[in-house]
């Protein structure tokens, strides 16, 4: 055994997480993709199958108060927001996460507008997802500002005094960069701006600390490290202090103070309810509940040291393993830079990744030369980091 195997099983050892794992359903494959689509949790399958059997099967209309389905936005709202940071009463689940970035873009712009000052531009994160480019080019179209593209870096010095909203994602999709929430956050505040977070590349993967640093909006997926199922409902979190300022641009009945009141006239309910739309997914809202079970008794920060641990552990392994320069990380070493996830760059990453993956290592290939490899603290131990690590030197080889 190599030097770096027994390592790595005297970390599996001391790994006060490593139990959890038992709280999901893996099998002998090497899962490094929980930041595209995260594992089973064991409890979910049942609790869907009460759902449709005895819920919708049996109570069938009455579900939507006896079992909890129509308050079901804000209850998991509740119980994401101590994994974000955030006090009760903020976070409203449902629609994807696309969506919600159009409302809190939207409803951000609206309230720099409403403060008078003539604030003609929206900024948006120049290397996001691209959904969040489109929506911004869309919400900057509606809302007629005009929309600027830059680096998260470059920030600071793009704010003026014409800034009215900025968009950015708090870990980079493709490189797993960690951006400085609370140091953007600050200087987007001092600009006279709102700031508005993606956060689905670091919900539940490390603390975000929505309330502490002051954030305006934020909106996040539930299918990666929250691990809610394909295509589990977001979230939308509107800072208490500017809730009653919440104007929503899809403002439907759900969002409606006396929604069976059935009045022509929209009067928006009052608090996070308002970013509620139309009727709520409810078998994805309440997998997604049974799937945020696995978190009890978990801290996130144990779940961040962690996280840390095994990217460390990976990126030491690759570069024991590898040819020099066959891959290029270009994650950041530094941890208060990095996400939960390793990106290593090689010119046939594609090819690479469909080998890995055959060989029970499932990674991403993200275009058009990188390998992605997620960490999953909840499930993801540090022998199978080592074998992914040597597996991917072989196919490198
Ligand atoms: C940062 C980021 N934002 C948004 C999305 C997509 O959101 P949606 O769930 O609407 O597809 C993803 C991944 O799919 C993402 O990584
Ligand atoms: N949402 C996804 C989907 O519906 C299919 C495949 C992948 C995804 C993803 O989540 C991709 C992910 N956001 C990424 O960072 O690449």
């Amino acid at each position: 055994m190599s030097e770096l195997a027994l390592e790595a099983e005297k970390f599996d050892a001391a790994d006060e997480l490593a139990p959890l794992r038992d709280r999901f359903v893996l099998d002998g494959v090497v899962y490094l993709d929980g930041n595209s689509l995260g594992a089973l949790p064991a409890v979910v399958p049942d609790r869907v199958a009460d759902v449709v059997r005895r819920q919708w099967g049996e109570l069938r209309i009455r579900s939507w108060d006896e079992s909890g389905w129509w308050t079901a936005p804000e209850r998991i709202g509740d119980r994401i927001a101590p994994l974000v940071g955030a006090a009760p009463g903020q976070i409203v689940v449902g629609d994807s996460t696309s969506v919600n970035v159009f409302k809190a873009l939207v409803a951000a712009v609206r309230m720099a507008d409403e403060a008078g000052e003539g604030r003609s531009e929206i900024l948006v994160d120049a290397t996001t997802f691209p959904t969040d480019g489109y929506l911004a080019s869309s919400a900057a179209r509606l809302t007629g500002h005009t929309l600027c593209a830059v680096t998260p870096a470059e920030v600071p010095a793009a704010l003026s005094e014409r800034t009215a909203a900025v968009l950015l994602n708090h870990v980079d999709y493709r490189t797993g960069r960690l951006h400085d929430l609370p140091g953007l956050t600050a200087a987007i505040h001092a600009a006279g701006a709102l700031a508005v977070w993606d956060l689905c590349h670091s919900a539940g993967a490390l603390p975000v600390g929505l309330d502490e640093h002051g954030v305006d909006l934020a909106v996040g997926c539930t299918y990666k490290y929250l691990n809610g199922g394909p295509g589990s409902p977001a979230y939308l979190y509107v800072r208490q202090e500017l809730q009653s300022r919440f104007d929503s641009p899809l403002p439907g009945w759900n969002s409606h103070t006396d929604p069976f009141g059935m009045s022509p006239s929209y009067a928006p309910a009052p608090g996070a309810l308002r970013g509620r739309v139309g009727t709520p997914d409810i078998l994805s809202m309440l997998a997604l509940e049974a799937a945020l079970e696995v978190w009890d008794g978990v801290s996130v920060a144990a779940v961040r040291a962690k996280s840390l641990a095994l990217t460390d552990f990976f990126l030491r392994c690759v570069r024991a393993y590898t040819e020099p320069g066959r891959v290029e990380s270009v994650t950041p070493e530094r941890h208060e830079e990095r996400g939960s996830q390793v990106a290593l760059r090689c010119p046939d990453a594609g090819a690479v990744m469909k080998r890995l993956i055959s060989r029970g290592v499932v990674g991403d290939f993200r275009h058009p030369d990188v390998l992605r490899f997620g960490f999953t603290p909840l499930y993801v131990g540090f022998a199978e980091t080592e074998r992914a690590a040597r597996i991917l030197a072989e196919e490198l080889a």
